[in-house]
C-alpha cells in the first residue's frame, strides 16, 4: 500500500514545531510489501510522527494519504482494517489474558462491543504463532514478561491481517534472539506484501531490513529515501551529534552491516 505524507508540519499547541518539511512516499499500488525504517535522536519526533499517521494527531498543516486517499476522510474502523500498530510496550493494568489481548487486534471485525467469534480466534492464535509465543496464549498480560508483552502486542497487530504495519521500537527490551525473530518476522510479511514502518534505535537493524528510511534530526530538514543512501556515516554523525563508522561483518549468510558510535 501506499504511504504519502505531503509538506508535513506539526507543533504541539503554541510550541516550536516538532516536526517540518515532512514529504515522503512510501511503496506503491502494485501489492508489494517495503519497509520504512525512522530513525533519528530521543524527541526528534519518531512517536509524533507514527501518531500523526494514525490519525491520533492531526498534522497542523500538510496531510497524510493512503493508497491515494487522504487520511483524514477514513474512518476509525477503516484505518484499523488498513493499519496494525505496535505501540511501546505499557502492560494494561486490567486482567486480560494474550489470547484475549490479541483477539482485541480483531475489534475492527466485530465491532467494540461484539464478542470475537472462532475466526478471530484462530486469527489470534496463529499470530500468536507468527511470534513465537502461543504457550502463553492463557497468561495474564500482567504476569509475561516485558519482552513477551512487546511480543503479544506484534501480535495483536498482526491478527488482523493489516496491509501496513506502523511499529514503535518494535525490538526494544527484547533479547538477540526475539530481536531477529521481530526482524524476520518483518520480513517475511514483506514477502507477503505487508509493508512495514518502524520506528528504530538500531541502525544496523535499519541497514539490514529497509528498503526506505526517514531520518529525523531536531531541528533539520527530515531525510527519505533508500536506506543505504540516507544512512551512512556522515548522516548518522550528524543526526546523533556523535561520530559513527559503520563496518562489514562476515556472517555465515554473507554480509552484515554493523554502526559503531566511535567515540
Ligand atoms: N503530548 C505532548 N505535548 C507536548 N509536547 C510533546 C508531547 N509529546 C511529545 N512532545 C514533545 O515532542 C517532541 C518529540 O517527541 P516524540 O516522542 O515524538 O520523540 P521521539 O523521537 O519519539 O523520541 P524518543 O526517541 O525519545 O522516543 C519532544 O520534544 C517531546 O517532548
Amino acid at each position: 500500500m501506499e504511504l504519502q505524507v505531503k509538506n508535513g508540519l506539526f507543533r504541539y499547541g503554541h510550541r516550536d514545531p516538532v516536526l517540518k518539511g515532512v514529504g515522503f512516499r512510501f511503496g506503491d499500488g502494485t501489492g508489494s510489501g517495503r519497509i520504512l525504517a525512522v530513525l533519528g535522536p530521543n524527541g526528534a519526533g519518531k512517536t509524533t510522527l507514527i501518531r500523526l499517521l494514525l490519525g491520533h494527531l492531526r498534522w497542523t498543516e500538510g496531510e497524510t494519504l493512503f493508497g491515494g486517499r487522504k487520511a483524514a476522510s477514513l474512518s476509525p474502523a477503516e484505518l484499523a482494517r488498513l493499519i496494525g500498530y505496535v505501540p511501546q510496550a505499557k502492560v494494561p493494568p486490567f486482567a486480560v489474558t494474550v489470547l484475549e489481548m490479541t483477539e482485541l487486534g480483531r475489534i475492527a471485525f466485530h465491532g467494540e462491543f461484539g464478542e470475537p467469534d472462532e475466526t478471530d480466534e484462530a486469527a489470534a492464535l496463529e499470530a500468536l504463532d507468527t511470534v513465537g509465543i502461543r504457550h502463553l496464549a492463557g497468561r495474564l498480560c500482567s504476569e509475561i514478561s516485558g519482552g513477551e508483552y512487546q511480543l503479544a502486542l506484534f501480535a495483536r497487530a498482526l491478527a488482523a491481517g493489516p496491509g501496513l504495519l506502523l511499529l514503535d521500537e518494535p525490538e526494544a527490551g527484547l533479547d538477540f534472539r526475539n530481536q531477529r525473530r521481530i526482524l524476520s518476522t518483518l520480513k517475511s510479511l514483506r514477502g507477503k506484501g505487508v509493508s512495514s514502518v518502524f520506528i528504530t534505535h538500531y541502525p544496523d537493524h535499519a541497514l539490514e531490513l529497509a528498503d526506505d528510511a526517514l531520518l529525523l534530526g531536531k531541528g533539520k530538514a527530515p531525510v527519505f529515501g533508500r536506506a543505504s543512501d540516507v544512512l551512512t556515516e556522515e548522516s548518522l554523525s550528524e543526526a546523533f551529534g556523535i561520530q559513527v563508522r559503520i563496518r562489514d561483518v562476515q556472517i555465515p549468510e554473507g554480509i552484515r552491516k554493523t554502526v559503531i558510535a566511535a567515540e
